[in-house]
């Protein structure tokens, strides 16, 4: 068997809960064949994961390879900057923020735009960037909704401007805001890739990209197509939510995209009248999520209906909200940064 079919064979292995082959998700460090036997180095972090593999590998050579890991760097202290060498389509941005979540609905643009906003509030020149194909909702969150894609003279499109950030959204390619983005996910990864190279954003401190939910084919371009600085992960405390985040915490690791920290949104509500606290979606299961995979916490953010009536009418609650309201992001930039300058 020699390298090349050894390699096809390996195409055929998806990495366990994702549905991406290991030769795709770069798994595979080396692929060697010693005295008639495939040797097949794998480079992950994972241990349940890897043990998985091994058995499926086991069984595809029908007992005869020889697996082997080597051993990824554990790093106690992050070391950000390490992606696996990925292009870099966005040079004119000092540092990459990818907010994602492993479930839909949880938050995540909320948290992207007034993390962005928090940030342009201490001084730093920020880009948003809408990547979220699915459910585009940074127009609306910014009151930049009814913008048409504009060119310069150098035929770059010209981001809309708000809150002191710029901002570029896929929604902001349909007619109107309830046309669906019916696209492959090639398209759309062209389509993104086409918004990095092409907007005229200027010199950014951080560009900052709200990811679509989940672990499909558009995280893993982005984090080959990007040196992403960190990732930051946002979920509601509930199981669910929770199971999902796991996914994309596993993925983010293998991949090599450093962690920046766990969000937890919506994770508690305070009765406007009584001042009663309800756990709706259940309580610390982010925290001890951020514990069990050995990456930072954040903060949390309460489920409020102010912050929920802000975005609705394109007021990042940062920018407006009350003391309480502007601290929850605040603290977590704050956080951020600790992680990342
Ligand atoms: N802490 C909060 N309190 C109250 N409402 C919130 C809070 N965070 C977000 N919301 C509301 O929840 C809804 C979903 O939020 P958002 O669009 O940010 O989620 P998402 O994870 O980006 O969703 P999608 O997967 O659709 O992109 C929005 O209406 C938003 O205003």
């Amino acid at each position: 068997m020699n390298k090349e079919t050894i390699l096809e064979e390996l195409g055929k292995v998806r990495y366990p809960g994702l549905d991406k082959s290991i030769v795709d998700l770069k798994v595979v460090e080396e692929v060697a064949e010693e005295n008639g036997k495939p040797v097949v180095t794998l480079s992950m972090q994972n241990d349940e994961a890897y043990q998985v593999l091994e058995s499926r590998l086991s069984d595809l050579f029908n007992g005869n390879v020889e697996v082997r890991r080597k051993a990824m760097m554990q790093k106690k202290s992050m070391n950000y900057g390490d992606t696996a060498n990925p292009n870099n389509r966005a040079p004119y941005a000092k540092r990459i923020i990818a907010v994602t979540s492993g479930k839909g609905g949880v938050g995540k643009s909320t948290v992207s735009v007034n993390l962005s906003v928090a940030l342009a509030q201490k001084g730093f020149k920020v880009g948003l960037l809408d990547a979220d194909v699915y459910g585009p909702n940074v127009p609306r969150m910014t009151q930049t909704a009814d913008e048409k894609l504009q060119w310069n003279d150098n035929y770059k499109i010209i981001p809309s401007e708000n809150f002191g950030i710029k901002i570029m959204s896929v929604g902001l390619t349909t007619p109107s805001s309830d046309t669906p983005l019916v696209w492959r996910s090639s398209v759309a990864v062209s389509a993104l890739i086409q918004f990095l190279e092409d907007v005229d954003w200027g010199e950014l401190d951080f560009l900052v990209i709200d990811m679509p939910p989940g672990t499909g084919d558009i995280q893993l371009t982005m984090a080959q197509e990007l040196p992403i600085t960190a990732g930051v992960i946002v979920t509601t405390p509930q199981p669910v939510a929770l199971d999902d985040v796991s996914r994309a915490i596993m993925m983010f690791k293998d991949i090599k995209v450093p962690i920046g920290g766990l969000v937890e949104n919506m994770s508690f509500f305070i009765a406007p009248d009584t001042k009663k606290r309800y756990d709706i979606f259940g309580k610390g299961g982010g925290e001890a999520t951020a514990k069990k995979y050995d990456i930072p916490f954040l903060g949390k953010i309460p489920l409020d209906m102010q912050i929920r009536e802000f975005s609705d009418e394109g007021i990042p609650p940062v920018a407006m909200g009350d003391k309480r309201q502007k601290g929850y992001y605040k603290n977590i930039a704050d956080n951020l940064l600790k992680q990342i300058l």
